[in-house]
Parts: structure tokens; C-alpha cells; sequence
């Protein structure tokens, strides 16, 4: 199995490198590239710890050899955000940087998996999308937005709140991710029960979690070890279930004949080809149904944003 980080000397890059290095499975090969410099220094770093992962690092003009024979492309390539910023705010640097990478993942390995980290997720895949498809290589069940983050950060509160163990609380979190298109579904989460002030309150927590890291960073980013845990637990599946294991994860994906929008954050059975079967989400309260039909235009836009920006 080979996978590549793509923006590898980031924030999450190295920390979600750092995690495949210790958790890809013996034989894998990690391809580390990124613009800055120090790139090849956090190859040879992590090359350094024993596990049966061979790594490799990409400078800025290495691109096609870093993607060659990818099974899978991760990309948090891209700038994060400042306090008093929303994820939007990052499109007009971000969309060139995902386009141009995505057309490479084209060029030098059209039949991997990618999964798309940068910010807005809700935008820079469908950027993905039309990129792959103007160069005829779109394969809806191999783009995914990685929402992951969304769900361990559910897992997490939750199990603090009720006094569980994390390992006990499985959350499914649809829609997309910024703002109230994140939509943890919390009337579905087994062996626990909440009020309705629970559910008010606890909502939103999750939707504005990232905007809780960026505040606190101060200036210094956003999220970054919790986005490499989530990004790994994210490959990792993807890595099982590219090997023949059956895994569901709650990703971003293209769902045809949709009532919600083009790209939404759905179940999913991952297989030998990626997406094998979209699930469906199950019944949703009245809360979260609501919740759903205030936020379905506003991510409409997000995704029309993404089609008019490679479409023109
Ligand atoms: N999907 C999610 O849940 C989620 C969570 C957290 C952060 N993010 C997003 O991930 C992105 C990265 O965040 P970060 O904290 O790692 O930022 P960072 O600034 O620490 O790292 C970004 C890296 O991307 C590199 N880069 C920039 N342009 C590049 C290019 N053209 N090719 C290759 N590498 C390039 C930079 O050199 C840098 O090393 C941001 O857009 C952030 O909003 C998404
Ligand atoms: O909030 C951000 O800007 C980063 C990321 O999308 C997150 O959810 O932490």
C-alpha cells in the first residue's frame, strides 16, 4: 500500500504522518511531499523509527514522483485558520492549491483514493470533482471529504458529559463540515439518552469545536493533532478495506439522486474499490431534521462555489 501526504510538513501533516508511520501496515511505503523546504528532513525524522514503513520525502518540484503508484492521497495542503476567521475565508487561497495537487493525483495516479482535508472541505471537493473530470478521471467512490474530525470530536464530548468510555460512544455526523452543516445526530447514539436542553446546548458545541481550537491557538492555526488522529483513523479504514475488509465511515462523498445536496457526509461501506454502498443516515428528530433544512442551501452554495471555480 502506498499513500502520500500532501502538505506533509504541515501542522497535520506531520502529525498524521507521524501516525502512518507507526500504524500502516508492514510493507507500506509513505510519501511525504510539501512546498516548505523542510520537507525532506520529516522524512528522514520519521524514517528513523523502526516500523516496516519505508518513507520517502518530495521538495516542491518532485510532485509526480511523490504520487507515482498511490493507492491513496491525503491532502491538508493549504492555510488554516486566524481567530475571527470562518473556513469560507480560506477559498481563495486554498481552491488553486487543492486543483493544482488534485491535477497531479490525476496525471500521475488516477485511480487512487484521494481524501481531502484542506479547508472549506464542503467546497475544495467539489473542486476535486470537476478537476478530476475535466481530466476524465473522476471516480465518484474514490474522492472523499475527511469529516472524521467531526465524529471524534462527537465521540469525545459525549462520553465526557455521560461519564462513558470513548470506546462505547459511536456518533454518525452527517452533512458537511463548517458551521451547521456539521450535524451530529445524537438522537441515534446507542446506550445514552439525552434532554432536550442536552441536545440544544451540545450541538453546537461540535459545530463551532474547530472555531474552540482556532481561538485558543490564538493566531497560531487551527486544529492539528486532532485532525492527524482523525485523518488516520480515516486512512487507516481506507487502508482495510483497500485489502479487502469491509469498514463504514462516515465521510463526505458524491451521493447521486440526493434530496440534500451533490456532496453530503453520509454512512459509508468502504470495499476493495472505496465506496462500495452509500448508507442511509436513518430517521432524524424533529430537532435534527430542521437543523438539516436550515443548513441544505447554504452548502448547495458551497458545492456550486467549487463546480463555478474549475468550471468557470
Ligand atoms: N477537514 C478537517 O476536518 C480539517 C481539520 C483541521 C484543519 N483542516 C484544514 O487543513 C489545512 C491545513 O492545516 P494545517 O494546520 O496543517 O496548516 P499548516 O499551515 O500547518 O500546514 C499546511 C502545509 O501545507 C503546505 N502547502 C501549502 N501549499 C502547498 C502546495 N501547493 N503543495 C503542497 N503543500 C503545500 C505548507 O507548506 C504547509 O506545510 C487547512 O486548510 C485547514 O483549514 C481541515
Ligand atoms: O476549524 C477549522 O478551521 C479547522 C477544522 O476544519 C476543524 O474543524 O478544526
Amino acid at each position: 500500500m502506498k499513500v502520500a501526504v500532501l502538505g506533509a510538513a504541515g501542522g497535520i501533516g506531520q502529525a498524521l504522518s507521524l501516525l502512518l508511520k507507526t500504524q500502516l501496515p508492514a510493507g507500506s511505503e509513505l510519501s511525504l511531499y510539501d512546498v516548505a523546504p523542510v520537507v525532506p528532513g520529516v522524512a528522514v525524522d520519521l524514517s528513523h523509527i523502526p516500523t516496516d514503513v519505508t518513507v520517502k520525502g518530495f521538495g516542491k518540484d518532485d510532485l509526480a514522483d511523490a504520487l507515482t503508484a498511490c493507492d491513496i492521497v491525503l491532502i491538508p495542503a493549504g492555510v488554516p485558520r486566524k481567530p475571527g476567521m470562518d473556513r469560507s475565508d480560506l477559498f481563495n487561497i486554498n481552491a488553486g492549491i487543492v486543483k493544482n495537487l488534485v491535477d497531479a493525483c490525476a496525471d500521475n495516479c488516477p485511480s487512487a483514493c484521494i481524501g481531502i482535508i484542506t479547508n472549506p472541505v464542503n467546497t475544495t471537493v467539489a473542486i476535486a470533482a470537476e478537476a478530476l473530470k475535466a481530466k476524465g478521471v473522476y471516480d465518484k467512490n474514490k474522492l472523499f471529504g475527511v469529516t472524521t474530525l467531526d465524529v471524534i470530536r462527537s465521540e469525545t464530548f459525549i462520553a465526557e458529559l455521560k461519564g462513558k468510555s470513548t470506546s462505547e460512544i459511536h456518533v454518525p455526523v452527517i452533512g458537511g463540515h463548517s458551521g451547521t452543516t456539521i450535524l451530529p445526530l445524537l438522537s441515534q447514539v446507542e446506550g445514552v439518552s439525552f434532554t432536550d436542553e442536552e441536545v440544544a446546548e451540545l450541538t453546537p458545541r461540535i459545530q463551532n469545536a474547530g472555531t474552540e481550537v482556532v481561538q485558543a491557538k490564538a493566531g497560531g492555526g487551527s486544529a492539528t493533532l486532532s485532525m492527524g488522529q482523525a485523518a488516520a483513523r480515516f486512512c487507516l479504514s481506507l487502508v482495510k478495506a483497500l485489502q479487502g475488509e469491509e469498514v463504514v465511515e462516515y465521510t463526505y462523498v458524491q451521493v447521486d439522486g440526493s434530496e440534500d445536496a451533490a456532496f453530503f457526509a453520509h454512512p459509508v461501506k468502504l470495499g476493495k474499490n472505496g465506496v462500495e454502498e452509500i448508507l442511509p443516515y436513518g430517521e432524524l428528530s424533529a430537532f435534527e431534521q430542521k437543523a438539516k433544512e436550515d443548513m441544505l442551501e447554504g452548502l448547495r452554495g458551497d458545492i456550486q462555489l467549487g463546480v463555478d471555480f474549475v468550471k468557470g
